[in-house]
């Protein structure tokens, strides 16, 4: 019955998609440069757009809502872009960034009012119906009641998650607009222009509500936010590339996606300067004894001391005289510029600084010269003064960000933990971005509006700092696992890091323990792992998807080419997309590699330093695979020397685990790590 009448109301909406794409088709595109047929063109570009997406997938939801002032029950289908019909002006499909829909994701179905934020102030009412529709290519599929009024016990909501968790995943991250969750939904639409800061645990869906909120804050704060000043700050370029479909799906564009190295290294624009490669820095962390370091590069106290240097170099910079234009003439005194300097100027960067400071003088000697009489004289003066002004400029040297760096710590006494200028270290990106921003200043057009950190506990406060610096009213989405820190010689260990840095009252922050990713029996291993942490975090809340017990096996060394080979085609055979085999170094990786590949050609091994995720059979190392997520994961070699138990193995070993959405298998020889227990 509710199947046949949703179907009729589909083709009926789609035909009048399908008529209005048509005839916005039919339009030749705009091409010259009359600016209201360019403003027309851009709303028909972003019409197309949005019926295009509709033709394909015109609506997730249906909300039926009797708003407490009107006479009728309102029903609205909610889809991933709204559409008008062009033909009455209704809305025939509603945005699900809208506000009406947030009644949808934030409903949980107890019988009462409920009311949402629209623009016109609040609207009170009652919800009537709450169901999930799904749609291919053009057809009705199903369609799942999640709440009638009257009928309390439906549970349909539970039964539609578990219906898209256990979908099988291909290479890349996919949006959830069809069952964002009522704590997911709080935080994507958390207002504009605070700090939300967000600890979830692994598979919570972080990275994804991050994507989301970009999206909602892009539509409904669009006349203050621009999409080319929004920047995603992501750990690794693979893993950009794993999340690149989610916004193009959400119809949203233009957004930076970048690693900070990248991002910084573009900015100080020195091309005698080359970071670090990265692989080795890993290797040389995970794979070799590790060496415990204090990141104390990464601490606001070293900020503060930068700057301090910074300031003293700065007034040393200008030269110990007077300005003397041409012989006997009293020139500008020292006391006078400093005066400029530190009144007039006072809010400008030092580059500026010394712009003004010239341009001043030039002007200061054309008013001089001008005292002669003689135009000859005149002409004699501008000339003199000119050349005694670019001999006094020319004292204050040009300094590049690495040679200020340089001086700075030798000044410190820490000329130690300067890096060659051919292997600049991670972190040294951040002081480095800090004094090019002191010494050359941020432009207005190069300040963010919006800034998203993921696997932000890898990030250090000084490099928040400095990307506060660059942002407008601290606006950010900074999202992390600190479980999952598994370089903790880079980032952070309590998020009170970043929130003292805003202030408590510019920062808000959310927590996440469900995690979407895995199956209840993946949740329960992987939190016994995190119970070996000194001080175990939030554990992970299953949603009850149950799938098959995690498989430990004690293997021979010798035969375990053969195991892993064994364990892939039984993957393969039950139908699995993405396997993944994590090792526990780049090194073993390599060693293993050919063999596999002799049996298994489709094999790919990814390192830190690939830039795409093709999806399919995977050999990684286990720190490689943060973030990621396959159907099938097989951690090898869980044994007590590769995993002994300690603060970051455990970490590593969560991570490996947590990639798995239907099915972990473990395998070691010799002694098993402490860190499984083993029944
Ligand atoms: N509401 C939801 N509906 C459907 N799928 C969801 C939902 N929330 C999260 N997921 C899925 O859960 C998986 C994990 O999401 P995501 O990678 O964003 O989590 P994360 O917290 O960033 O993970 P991690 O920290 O472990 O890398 C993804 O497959 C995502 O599509």
């Amino acid at each position: 019955m509710q199947f046949e009448e949703e179907k009729k109301v589909l083709n009926k909406t789609l035909a009048i998609i399908n008529q209005q794409y048509e005839y916005l088709a039919s339009i030749p595109e705009y091409r010259g440069d009359d600016f209201n047929e360019k403003v027309l063109e851009d709303s028909r570009r972003r019409m197309r757009a949005s019926l295009m997406s509709a033709k394909k997938d015109p609506y997730f939801a249906r909300l039926d809502f009797k708003d407490e002032e009107a006479d009728e029950v309102k029903v609205t289908y909610i889809g991933k872009a709204g559409v008008f019909d062009e033909e009455n002006g209704n809305v025939l499909i509603t945005d699900w960034r809208a506000p009406i829909a947030s009644l949808f994701y934030g409903f949980s179905g107890s019988e009462g009012d409920v009311y949402y934020q629209s623009p016109d102030g609040v609207v009170e009412g009652e919800i009537y119906l709450k169901r999930n529709i799904v749609t291919y290519e053009q057809e009705l599929e199903r369609v799942v009641d999640r709440y009638i009024r009257g009928k309390q016990e439906l549970s349909g909501g539970d039964e539609f998650l578990l219906y898209k968790l256990g979908d099988q995943k291909d290479n890349r991250l996919r949006d959830i607009v069809a069952t964002i969750q009522g704590e997911q939904n709080e935080i994507i639409r958390y207002p504009l222009n605070q700090a939300v800061i967000i600890q979830g645990v692994a598979g919570s869906g972080k990275t994804t509500v991050a994507l989301h909120r970009l999206a909602y804050l892009l539509y409904e704060y669009r006349e203050q936010l621009t999409a080319h000043r929004m920047i995603i700050f992501a750990p690794n370029t693979i893993f950009l590339d794993y999340i690149s479909q989610v916004l193009p799906e959400l119809g949203v564009g233009d957004i930076v996606q970048t690693t900070f190295p990248e991002w910084v290294m573009a900015i100080i624009d020195d091309p005698n300067c080359q970071l670090e490669s990265l692989s080795k820095r890993r290797k040389a962390f995970f794979e070799s004894e590790i060496v415990d370091q204090d990141n104390l590069k990464g601490t606001l106290a070293f900020q503060q001391k930068i700057r301090e240097q910074l300031s003293k170099l700065e007034k040393e910079w200008l030269p110990a005289e007077d300005f003397i234009p041409w012989e006997n003439k009293q020139g500008v005194s020292l006391e006078k510029i400093k005066s400029w300097l530190e009144t007039d100027f006072k809010d400008n960067p030092v580059v500026k600084k010394y712009e003004r400071v010239k341009a001043k003088l030039t002007r200061w000697i054309e008013i001089e010269a001008k005292m002669y009489e003689e135009k000859k004289e005149q002409e004699q003066a501008r000339k003199e003064g000119k050349k005694q002004l670019r001999k006094y400029l020319r004292k204050w040297k040009k300094r590049k960000p690495y040679e200020l760096y340089a001086q700075i710590l030798k000044r410190m006494g820490k000329e130690d933990v300067l890096p060659p200028k051919k292997n600049i270290a991670l972190d040294d990106l951040a002081p480095l971005l800090d004094i090019h921003d002191y010494w050359f200043g941020i432009e207005k057009e190069e300040r963010f509006d919006h800034v998203v950190i993921d696997e932000a506990q890898d990030f250090s406060p000084y490099q928040v700092s400095v990307l506060n610096a660059r942002t407008k009213k601290a606006s950010f989405t900074i999202l992390g696992d600190l479980a999952q820190g598994i370089h903790r010689d880079e980032g952070i260990d309590q998020w009170e890091r970043f929130i003292e840095l805003f202030g408590t009252s510019r920062a808000k922050f959310f927590q996440m323990t469900k995690s979407y990713r895995s199956t209840y029996e993946i949740i329960a291993f992987s939190n016994t792992i995190l119970s070996h942490l000194a001080s175990p975090p939030a554990y992970a809340e299953p949603v009850f998807r149950s799938g098959e017990d995690v498989q430990i096996q004690q293997i021979q060394a010798e035969d375990k080419t053969e195991k892993i080979v064994s364990w892939v085609n039984e993957m393969k055979h039950q139908g699995m997309n993405t396997i993944a085999v994590i090792l526990r170094s780049e090194s073993e990786c390599d060693q293993i590699y050919s063999k596999l590949k002799s049996e298994l050609a489709e094999l790919k091994m990814i390192t830190t330093e690939d830039k795409t995720y093709e999806g399919g059979l995977s050999l990684l190392p286990v720190y490689v695979s943060k973030g990621l997520e396959f159907d099938s994961v097989l951690m090898v070699d869980v044994d007590e020397v590769h995993y002994p138990k300690d603060e970051q193995t455990t970490k590593l070993l969560y991570v490996g685990c947590t990639r798995a959405l239907h099915h972990l298998s473990i395998i070691y020889s010799g002694k098993p790590s402490e860190l499984i227990s083993i029944g």
